[in-house]
């Protein structure tokens, strides 16, 4: 049984809340046990698998948030850099599932945070499993 830290934004808790309820529902499917931590924003969440990563108390990391296009650039950056920092972690050989949505509007959120819609929360837990797999075979 593996112990999986999910990392999430807390920018909007309805969303949230979908994504963690369909990626835990897919670690513990699986056999496995699900802890959450909560950060600010998506930006956070590559330095605190780093942080978490150093504890040796997890397996495998799932990065649930959700970043929604507003007026700015700062959509593009937080987007794009916490997906660049997750997968520098990935690269590192860490297990993790990128969870964080990138969206025009609430309702393609909606739509892909819903675990009776495209649940990718769950697809992001199924991610990391996979990934862990590999560490343990090969790692
Ligand atoms: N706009 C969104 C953010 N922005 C906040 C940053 O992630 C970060 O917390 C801040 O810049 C302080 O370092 N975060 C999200 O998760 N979603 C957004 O839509
Ligand atoms: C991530 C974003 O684009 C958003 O939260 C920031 O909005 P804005 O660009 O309108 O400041």
């Amino acid at each position: 049984m593996a112990t999986i830290l999910i990392v999430e934004a807390r920018f909007y808790d309805h969303l949230n809340d979908m994504l963690i309820a369909g990626a835990r529902a897919a670690i513990e499917s699986a056999g496995h046990t699900a802890e959450v931590v909560t950060v600010p924003g998506a930006l956070e969440i590559p330095g605190a698998i780093a942080l978490a990563a150093e504890t040796g108390d997890y397996d495998a990391y799932v990065a649930i948030g959700v970043v929604i296009r507003g007026e700015t650039y700062h959509f593009e950056i937080v987007a794009n850099e916490s997906a660049r920092g997750i997968m520098a972690l990935t690269m590192d050989g860490l297990p993790i599932g990128n969870g964080i949505l990138t969206t025009e509007d609430e309702a393609q959120a909606i739509r892909r945070a819903d675990p009776e819609q495209l649940n990718k929360g769950g697809g992001a837990a199924e991610a990391a499993l996979a990934m862990l797999k590999l560490r343990q075979r090969w790692g």
